[in-house]
């Protein structure tokens, strides 16, 4: 069953309000603010001073020691983090793992080189509501109804029969489709499918609306009546099809697709249920429809011409889990490329009869079923079926998010499949047919080459073909000149001489991340604070150590987790932070972060530690607004579309399986607001110094999913 919310997304403002209320399952909160509060299970306010205490000297927290644990314990997939063996030693144990430093002292600069800036899903329709027996709505003429053609999670299709009368001004048979007022999908009115009927009724391959108008509690659509849809035709015949009638079917549905998308609108919901052919024994049968626009949503502005704007808002799923698209999944704005994507996924299922990421249960199914799509490559999906059926999928997984699919070529690849003859077709391709006239295709023209090509020639980047990979992901910010150092593979007995070195060349911590149970310090002299304490304690995160640390009031600057479920928090003074509040949970915690939003927080800082998550919320963080990029790849385009809006990546986490930023729009804009990132299997010590040399100096570091 599809989820779906109501109406279509809207502006930033809007969305805010729909925003469902979070609700924290599991997991630590813990919240530092500067009036005092009772004392409440898992938040916990605390008073602030006014005057800050003296300064504390850095290495003074509570350090405790663990030895870092043997790897076996960890889900890694792909390519493992390469670091130098001390002393050619060929042992990959961890402790015995190089240490790096490196240091950016501040007369090595040439200041001021000018660079460029760059669902709901459920039984709400009412149906205890009885039906009426007969519906005569929005001018249209009386109909008996008659027997259920189906039912889906918002409405009750029926037939309905003209009765004999003076009014005739409509088909003698048509398809009634009700919806209870109190269903979901018409708090508002009238079903926001009826506005979607409204523009693309009638055209190619959409049922016509005849007549709407309400009776009684219902909500009535009077459409044309169609026939089995290709669910049950797949089903009536033991869980096959022909791979000739997927072809047919592949066709004439990305034929459907064009003409929905040229008017505007992508369909939100593709799935073999969707697809209708028309009613048996009428000259429709052969034809394909599709149905259910209840998911519809605009990609163009319509007065403007413009593509929507790229958004992405991981708490937000619309459509059905086993078709819809990797970036439903992730939540992103729906575009044209959602729609191919479930359409692929639709014919390899009735041509497979199974898909591989069917058969999840549970609470995290939505999760398990994107990172299985994810892990599968169309390689792997397609192994059974011809050729183009790996090409279209190929193709369609990815494009980008205002990308233009090639219609006319995903149909080309499906020429070879079908009989020369249309009439003997087990479906019709006539709407095809029409497309590949209108852009003066030849059968057969297109060649592999053309395929992998960008429009300027460029070898295409099939970036859901990549391996995954775990690597250390680095973010760098254009600064002024000013001193930085990292050491990376530092096991805990050396974090100290570390820090308190840097301390005293006056340096203090901005960022840390772990790999393997090692920590990675970048220190520099531009963070501002005033003084800094840290712990190393074996939980993610020590709450006792940060309400003493919050008490004396120093903030979260910086936290990192290692795969031990030890974690490296580093607090300070001197940060703009009025208040903060933390969160640990076993999943990306989307929902915490979207309620703190909403009260003034932002994130800060954020790491994981195995699968589990912390994120660290700050008020009085200086941003006007933050975005997070959540995907199993990296780099990600989404984070390329914010970059073009403004936001520069000012948080970074991955577990094995997900990257995620966090993305902020700065109240006071940097002169200089280049940024650039880089992914590498071993820390990035070479590069960092090639960075150094541009005047761009780290601002995050993590280690985790990326894709090779
Ligand atoms: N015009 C039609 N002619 C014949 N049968 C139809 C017609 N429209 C819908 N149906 C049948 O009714 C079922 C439910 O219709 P529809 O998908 O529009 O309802 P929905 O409640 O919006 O569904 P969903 O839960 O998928 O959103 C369809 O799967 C199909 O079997």
């Amino acid at each position: 069953m599809p989820v779906r919310r109501s109406g279509a997304r809207k502006g930033r403002a809007a969305q805010a309000v729909n925003r469902r209320k979070p609700a924290d399952a599991g997991g630590a909160i813990a919240t530092r603010t500067r009036r005092r509060r009772a004392v409440a299970a898992a938040i916990v306010a605390v008073p602030a001073d006014n005057e800050l205490q003296p300064e504390e000297k850095a290495g003074d927290g509570n350090v405790v020691v663990e030895a870092a644990e043997a790897e076996e314990g960890e889900a890694k997939e792909g390519e493992g983090c390469r670091v130098i063996l001390e002393e050619g030693l060929g042992v990959s144990s961890p402790a015995l793992q190089k240490e790096g430093v490196g240091e950016k002292p501040m007369d090595d600069f040439d200041s001021g080189a000018g660079r460029s800036n760059k669902g709901h899903a459920g039984d709400d329709e009412g149906s205890t509501a009885p039906l009426p027996e007969k519906v005569q709505v929005g001018g249209s003429p009386m109909y008996r109804i008659e027997r259920k053609l189906g039912k889906g999670g918002f409405g009750q299709v029926y037939v309905g029969r003209r009765v004999p009368g003076i009014n005739t001004n409509g088909p003698a048979q048509v398809a009634l489709k009700f919806e209870h007022r109190s269903s979901k999908g018409c708090n508002y009115g009238p079903p926001y499918e009826w506005q979607v009927y409204s523009t693309l009724g009638g055209s190619h391959g959409v049922p016509r609306v005849h007549f709407k108008g309400r009776q009684g509690d219902y909500y009535v659509m009077v459409m044309d009546i169609l026939g089995p849809s290709l669910w049950d035709v797949w089903n009536n015949n033991s869980h096959t099809m022909s791979t000739e009638m997927v072809a047919c079917i592949a066709i004439e549905a990305i034929s459907i697709l064009e003409k929905m998308h040229s008017k505007g609108y992508v369909h939100g919901d593709v799935k073999p249920e969707n697809f209708l052919l028309g009613p048996p024994g009428t000259p429709d049968e052969k034809k394909l429809f599709l149905v259910d626009l209840g998911l519809a949503t605009k990609w163009r502005d319509n007065s403007t011409g413009q593509h929507v704007e790229y958004d992405q808002r991981p708490d937000v799923f619309r459509g059905t889990v086993r078709y819809a698209s990797v970036h439903a999944h992730l939540g992103r704005i729906g575009s044209r490329r959602d729609d191919l994507e479930s359409l692929a996924y639709t014919l390899i299922f009735l041509l497979r009869g199974r898909l591989p990421w069917q058969g999840y249960q549970g609470e995290n199914k939505g999760f398990l079923v994107c990172k299985k799509k994810m892990a599968t490559s169309p390689e792997a999906l397609c192994c059974f079926c011809p050729q183009p059926f790996r090409q279209f999928v190929e193709h369609v997984v990815n494009l980008k998010f205002d990308e233009e699919p090639k219609y006319a070529k995903y149909i080309s690849f499906f020429d070879g499949i079908i009989g020369p003859n249309p009439d003997i077709r087990p479906i019709n391709t006539e709407g095809a047919q029409k497309l590949i006239i209108q852009v003066g295709h030849k059968r057969g023209r297109l060649t592999m080459e053309e395929d992998d090509e960008d429009d300027d020639g460029q070898p295409k980047k099939k970036l859901r073909l990549g391996m995954p990979a775990t690597q250390w992901i680095s973010v760098y910010n254009a600064r002024r000149p000013m001193k930085q150092r990292y050491h990376y593979n530092v096991a805990d007995s050396r974090l100290n001489q570390h820090i308190e070195k840097g301390n005293e060349d006056g340096l203090f911590i901005s960022s840390v991340a772990s790999c393997q149970n090692l920590w990675a310090l970048i220190m520099d002299a531009g963070t501002g604070f005033a003084s800094q304490v840290y712990e190393l304690s074996p939980y993610f995160l020590h709450k006792e150590w940060i309400m003493d640390q919050w008490e004396k009031n120093y903030y979260i600057s910086a936290i990192a987790g290692a795969s031990n479920g030890s974690s490296l928090v580093v607090m300070s003074k001197g940060t703009q932070y009025l208040q903060q509040s933390y969160k640990v949970s076993d999943s990306f915690p989307f929902k915490w972060i979207n309620k703190k939003w909403k009260e003034g927080f932002y994130v800060t800082a954020m790491a994981t530690s195995g699968s589990r998550w912390a994120i660290v919320m700050s008020r009085g963080a200086g941003f006007s607004d933050q975005v997070v990029e959540l995907d199993f790849l990296y780099p990600s385009e989404g984070i390329h579309r914010r970059w073009d809006c403004g936001y520069r990546i000012t948080a970074t986490a991955a577990t094995w399986d997900q990257a995620a930023f966090v993305l902020s729009v700065p109240r006071r804009r940097p002169t200089d607001e280049t940024q650039e990132t880089l992914r590498t299997s071993a820390f990035p010590s070479t590069h960092v110094k090639d960075k150094w040399a541009k005047n761009l100096y780290i601002a995050s570091v993590c280690y985790g999913r990326t894709v090779s």
